[in-house]
């Protein structure tokens, strides 16, 4: 088992589920008091952990939903090798699998995805997957397509040159200044030490580049409900791609709001931003709950 072993994993007996390759992923769950109205999935971003949707998450609790979310694969506390993976796939596999353990222990319950960057690419492919599966989709700066800025041509033209002969070479860390506009917040992710602080493999930049392909493929079959929150000054996944998912998908239920000049990671942006994310965030799942 490449990466963490079984031994290596923070207080092995903290709540995890085993993927169909055998690898423990860390699972968090942030439960109501009462009955949950329904189930929402979160799917954090690259590089990151389940662990910073906690403030989202409570939110979202306080309005009786039961969320749940696990640390992916090379993520967090979860094993195997640090971002890294043999398929995109695995983790729209894996994030099945959670869903249908939950699901099986609150039957009936309506379920929704919400995914943040690679999150949301993982949401998106994973609703492709099941599309009557879900109530609804709440994509937060989706990775639809790359800003050329991060992903310029040169990059995506030497990743994929590279990917056959140097998949383990490092095309550069993501800057974190450009992620948020709030210096706390960026302090407080370059200091979380469950984040990955390295850069980004050739190998894996090229499954999210191909990641990014398949969702520009499936945008025209999309019909389930989704809301999407992009900043218009993101400098890592490009609004366009928010866009051209808004303006291509079949969809009849479906929303856009962009957060002028605001950066990559929204719910961790300045207070306002942060805040009005959570409260857009809450709104739309609870209106979407069948009565
Ligand atoms: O999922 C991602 C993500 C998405 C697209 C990316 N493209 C690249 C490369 C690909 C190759 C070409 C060059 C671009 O890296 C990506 C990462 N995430 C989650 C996001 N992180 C960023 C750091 N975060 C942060 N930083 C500061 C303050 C708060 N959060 C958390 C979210 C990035």
């Amino acid at each position: 088992m490449s990466g963490r072993g079984a031994d290596d994993v923070p207080n092995p007996d903290q709540q995890h589920i085993v993927n169909a390759d055998g690898q423990r992923l860390f699972c968090r769950y942030w439960k109501p008091d009462g009955p949950p109205r329904a189930l929402v999935f979160v799917a954090h971003g690259a590089g990151e952990h389940s662990g910073r949707y906690s403030r989202l998450a409570q939110t979202l609790m306080e309005r009786a939903l039961l969320v749940f979310a696990h640390d992916h694969v090379g993520h967090g506390n979860s094993e195997g090798e640090r971002m890294s993976v043999v398929d995109f796939q695995i983790f729209i596999r894996d994030t099945l699998q959670h869903v249908d353990v939950v699901r099986g222990q609150h039957p009936g319950l309506p379920v929704f995805l919400l995914g943040h960057s690679m999150g949301g690419a993982i949401s998106i492919l994973t609703a492709c997957e099941q599309p009557d599966a879900f109530t609804g989709v709440v994509l937060i700066s989706p990775m639809v397509q790359f800003n050329p800025e991060s992903a310029t041509p040169f990059k995506v033209v030497l990743a994929k040159l590279l990917n056959h002969m140097l998949p383990k070479l490092c095309l550069g860390a993501i800057e974190s200044k450009w992620i948020s506009r709030d210096q706390r917040e960026v302090d407080d992710y370059d200091q979380d030490e469950l984040n990955h602080h390295g850069g980004l493999s050739v190998s894996f930049s090229m499954k999210l580049l191909l990641a990014t392909q398949r969702i520009e493929k499936a945008i025209p079959t999309i019909a389930w409900p989704f809301l999407l929150l992009h900043g218009d000054v993101d400098k890592l996944c490009d609004i366009g791609g928010s866009q051209m998912m808004f303006e291509n998908a079949k969809s009849t239920d479906k929303k856009l709001k962009v957060y002028e000049g605001a950066y990559h990671a929204l719910h961790r942006d300045l207070p306002e931003t942060a805040d009005s994310v959570l409260e857009e965030v809450g709104t739309w799942i609870v209106e979407r709950i069948p009565a």
